[in-house]
């Protein structure tokens, strides 16, 4: 039987993450440790297990036919290959910063300077742009340190809280890009294998629709209703059913999950009663 090969990172900060958003659309996969490849049972996948750093080159020669990967790195390494998907984890931002003492304040102030990175590709890119000559240091991991023992005025790196950067005694003075765990493709992907990713695609769009949102239960007496309705659109509209006690009603939607509080807040000061809030799964469209 044809199937996908797909690529998750091996170790590291992408492959739980990964390996859950498979499990949430439903792949299930034997495991094995330090396996470097596995069979889904019941979906036509076979999973390759690579370091991140790699796998744009994987995907260009066709080795595997999609990958979940850090945007940061597909941006480094394979800005030719296709994004089909953002799925929402490993959010980070790629950024220069500079010693606390600097006085540097953004890229054009680092003409001539010394900047320790391992995204050469994308600093120099961002260099061009803003036609800044610097001298770059690659190297592969620890980065931050680089200022600290002499060995750069300024460092390009991966950024999340901070707080490396704050141990290290580093600024942050210009963000280049934001990054977050993304399904890419490999351009010689063939026609069949295109229709399993397809179905992919839409399981993977349903398990993120649900993470994005949330579904609440509450009850109401029925003259709050109108007011309640309003704060309340849901994807249709709100369901609303009697309850046993007269004059009152159980009304049910569903509230993205960046407004969430507010509006439970809004709910309260309008008369809704036992609100109950739950996860929910999937949401297909
Ligand atoms: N602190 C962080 N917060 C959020 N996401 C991050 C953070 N650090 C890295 N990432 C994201 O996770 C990806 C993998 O990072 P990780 O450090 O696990 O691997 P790596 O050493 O860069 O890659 P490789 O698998 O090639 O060894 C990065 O490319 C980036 O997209
Ligand atoms: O802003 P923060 O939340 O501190 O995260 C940023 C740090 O996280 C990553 O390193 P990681 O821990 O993956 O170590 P590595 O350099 O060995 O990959 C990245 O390279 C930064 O050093
Ligand atoms: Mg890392």
């Amino acid at each position: 039987m044809n199937k996908l090969k797909i690529a998750v990172q091996k170790s590291g900060r992408l492959n739980e993450d990964s390996m859950n958003i498979l499990k949430a659309i439903g792949i299930s996969i034997d495991n094995g440790k330090d396996q470097l490849k596995a069979s889904a049972r019941n979906f036509p996948l076979e999973v390759f297990y690579l370091r991140n750093g790699d796998i744009p080159q994987y995907l260009r020669d066709g080795v595997v036919d999609c990958a979940i990967i850090g945007e940061n790195v597909l941006i480094e390494k394979g800005n030719d290959l296709p994004i089909v998907e953002r799925l929402g984890f490993s959010k980070c931002r790629v950024s220069i910063a500079v010693p606390k003492s600097s006085t540097a304040k953004s890229l054009k102030d680092l003409e001539g300077k010394r900047i320790a990175t391992s995204y050469p590709n994308t600093v120099n890119q961002f260099l061009d742009k803003a036609g800044i000559k610097a001298n770059l240091h690659i190297i592969n991991g620890s980065v931050e340190i680089a200022p600290n023992i002499g060995l750069a005025d300024a460092v390009c790196d991966i950024v999340s809280s901070g707080s490396t950067l704050f141990k290290n005694g580093l600024k942050e003075i210009e963000k280049l890009l934001t990054s977050e765990a993304v399904l890419a493709t490999s351009p010689k992907i063939s026609t069949e294998n295109q229709a399993i990713i397809d179905k992919i695609q839409f399981r993977l769009q349903s398990v993120l629709k649900g993470r994005q949102n949330k579904y609440v239960l509450l009850n109401a007496p029925n003259d709050k209703l109108d007011k309640i309705v309003n704060i309340l659109p849901g994807m249709n509209s709100p369901t609303i059913l009697p309850l046993a006690k007269d004059g009152w009603s159980s009304l049910h939607s569903v509230i993205n999950k960046n407004d969430f509080w507010d509006v439970i807040d809004e709910l309260k000061a309008n008369g809704a009663e036992g609100i109950l809030v739950c996860p929910i799964e999937n949401m297909v469209l």
